[in-house]
């Protein structure tokens, strides 16, 4: 749907000089996202992708592709960023920051099996394994100040009952994050939205995990969280699926057991990650940016969620 961004032969290849990439063969627009604008880049070496960034703040660049490539270098499926001879990560195509990545393998699946679960779960262990020596540092940006943050700009907005249930869990949530066992939790660079739409699969193997631009350093458990509400998720009831919940969990336990302390938070994190969600779909359901309003994904969704997360089932237990 979204090419922001139109680039010609000329204007790429310019661009592309100077990475050790091969000479440019042809390029062709990726229509699916709705954040940046990416081409998928065919060279005499291979395939790309590039991505430019039409409006994450240059700062947080390095945190992001230094994240992404910290995890390649490690054998992870993780696009690793192309570097320039001057080691550059990043640099500016057509005023704007723009990066080359490798392309992955795959297509992201809509239902997944517990094969899949159990592949993805396999992935975030070691991903959070392999950044114990990664050094960047960016709070995750959709954390609980953003969350408290947003929740005071929704009160103008949004409706009385969404109020009072968002107000509640984020009192919850600001209880459980200034407990001792809450402050004694593993942390780490986190991907943070690893949604089914964030992974491609090549049958029921990992082809790869995209799409770090909402990474930041924040529980480990959280993380898990975030991809355990998408991916086992019963979609007519928002409770979680028993069988493809035990195969997320057991992929990820085969590399990084649980400590008993997340075993304990591991209902509260599910809450909490529905509530980040929950809250960024009310902000772009209330206060769309201009090019937003088109793509406001259904608050409704993770108000369900929520709702099924505090209520708790037995899936929900470790
Ligand atoms: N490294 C990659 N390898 C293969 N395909 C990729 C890669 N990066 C992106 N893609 C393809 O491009 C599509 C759009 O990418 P992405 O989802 O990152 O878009 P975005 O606009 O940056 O983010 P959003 O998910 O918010 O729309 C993906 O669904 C995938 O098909
Ligand atoms: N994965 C998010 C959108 C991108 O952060 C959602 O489904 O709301």
């Amino acid at each position: 749907m979204a090419v922001f961004t139109r680039i010609t032969h000329d204007e790429l290849n310019a661009w592309l000089a100077g990475r050790p990439c091969g000479s440019l063969q042809s390029f062709e627009g990726i229509s699916s996202g709705i954040e940046n604008t990416n081409y998928f880049v065919n060279t005499s070496t291979g395939r790309y992708v590039l991505t430019i960034f039409e409006k994450l703040q240059v700062s947080e660049l390095p945190f992001y592709l230094g994240l992404m490539g910290h995890l390649s270098s490690k054998g992870l499926p993780v696009p690793g960023p192309v570097a320039s001879q001057a080691g550059d990560l990043y640099s500016m195509l057509k005023g704007k920051p723009a990066t080359l990545v490798n392309c992955l393998q795959g297509h992201s699946v809509e239902a997944p099996n517990g094969a899949q679960c159990a592949a993805i779960g396999q992935f975030i262990a070691l991903a959070h394994l392999a950044v114990l020596d990664f050094d960047g540092q960016l709070p995750n940006p959709r954390g609980l100040n953003w969350i408290q943050e947003a929740t005071g700009r929704l009160v103008q907005h949004a409706p009385e009952h969404v109020l009072a249930l968002l107000s509640d869990e984020v009192a919850h949530q600001s209880r459980i994050a200034a407990s001792a066992a809450y402050r004694a939790l593993p942390k780490g660079a986190v991907h943070a939205d690893l949604f089914r739409d964030n992974a491609l699969m090549d049958g029921d193997t990992l082809g790869g995990v995209i799409d770090f631009y909402f990474a930041g350093i924040d529980t480990f458990l959280f993380d898990l969280a975030v991809t355990v509400n998408d991916w086992c998720i019963d979609l007519n009831t928002g409770a979680l699926d028993a069988e493809r919940t035990a195969a997320l969990l057991a992929g990820y336990q085969k590399h990084r057991p649980l400590h008993i302390d997340e075993q304990a938070l591991w209902q509260d994190m599910l809450r909490s990650a529905a509530l980040r969600f929950w809250t960024s779909r009310l902000v772009d359901y209330y206060m769309p940016r201009d090019a937003e309003v088109l793509h406001v994904k259904d608050p409704s969704h993770f108000e369900r969620v929520l709702k099924a997360r505090r209520a708790g089932c037995p899936a929900c237990q470790i």
